[in-house]
């Protein structure tokens, strides 16, 4: 059972290159986690990792074309990283203390105060600054925008890293986690909504469906002038009779539990989603070890 009062949400970490984001993701998580860019980019939200307690969850999501200057000049990218910053509900921007506040820096600042998330300013690598460089820092920091609070941290040392983090929770809404509490680590995005779609049939159910239920996603296509994402997703079960379960009266289950799970899907992804899911009875599917990859539980899924 979730603790009352339990929050949960997403957070992104923008800066310019080098400002120390994928560090202190990494000290976030306590250890270092993979990350990949084999994540499709269809979508706008990449995810990087997960991080439940037992009164919190935080979803750190990576926000395409807001790090790098240079290739989101283009209108449109500009207009999509913005887009994606409208649905999280913090972002926080990281700027190296050490350094002079740069125009990759300003930059991101603007994007960042266009958007409608909380704003927490993240100076960073606070172990290699002195203390009146971390102070003038603060000092041009606030003159970019209004910020909604302040971090001085130091990912390599972990000195502050709880304190952000404490931050960041404070700023999520009350609201059931998103994700299982063991996921963690960056995902493909396959997995990821799979899990998601599978949590919600478990959910859905209130248990009466047995957690040996897997959901693999067969395909995605990102239809880009529509901003919309197709997902067809697998439900599998073991017996006949919890596909008829899954499927309901005339299919009124698997429609209702499809529209809700499309609904926080398109908040998960941040793009118009379009669900199509299937039932199939595949016996002992766990014991199959390529299947055990394919729905992402087994190792060196
Ligand atoms: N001394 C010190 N160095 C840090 C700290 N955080 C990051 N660095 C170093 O700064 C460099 C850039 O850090 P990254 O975490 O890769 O920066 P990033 O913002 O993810 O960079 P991009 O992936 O290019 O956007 C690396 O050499 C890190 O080791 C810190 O707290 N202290």
């Amino acid at each position: 059972m979730q603790k009352e009062g339990f929050k949960s949400g997403f957070a992104t970490l923008v800066g310019r290159p080098n400002a120390g984001k994928s560090t202190l993701l990494n000290a976030i998580m306590g250890k270092k986690i993979a990350i990949t860019s084999s994540t499709a980019q269809t979508t706008r939200h990449r995810f990087r990792a997960v991080l439940t307690r037992d009164d919190f969850q935080l979803i750190l999501v990576d926000t395409p074309g807001i790090h790098k200057p240079h290739d989101a000049l283009g209108e449109e990218l500009n207009e999509s990283a913005l887009k994606g910053l409208q649905d999280i509900d913090v972002v926080a921007m990281v700027i190296d203390a050490s350094q002079p506040i740069g125009r990759g820096d300003e930059w991101v600042a603007k994007q960042v105060a266009a958007c409608k998330a909380r704003r927490i300013c993240v100076l960073s690598k606070t172990d290699i600054a002195t203390p009146e460089q971390i102070a003038a820092q603060r000092e041009a920091a606030e003159v970019l925008m209004t910020w909604d609070a302040m971090v001085a941290l130091s990912a390599r040392s972990g000195a502050n890293v709880d304190a952000f983090v404490e931050e960041a929770v404070f700023f999520l809404s009350e609201g059931p986690a998103w994700f299982p509490p063991d996921m963690q680590t960056d995902q493909p995005m396959e997995v990821v909504i799979a899990e998601f779609i599978r949590e919600k049939i478990l959910r859905s159910f209130h248990d009466e469906v047995p957690h040996s239920i897997g959901v693999a996603v067969d395909n995605m296509q990102y239809e880009k002038k529509k901003d919309l994402q197709r997902i067809f997703a697998t439900i599998y079960v073991e017996r006949d009779s919890q596909k008829g379960m899954i499927i309901g009266k005339k299919g009124a289950a698997i429609k209702r539990i499809g529209s809700e799970a499309r609904a926080d899907l398109e908040q998960l992804l941040g793009c118009r989603v379009f669900l199509d899911l299937n039932v199939k009875v595949k016996k002992n599917w766990r014991r199959d070890a390529t299947q055990i990859r394919r729905f992402g539980y087994g190792e060196g899924a």
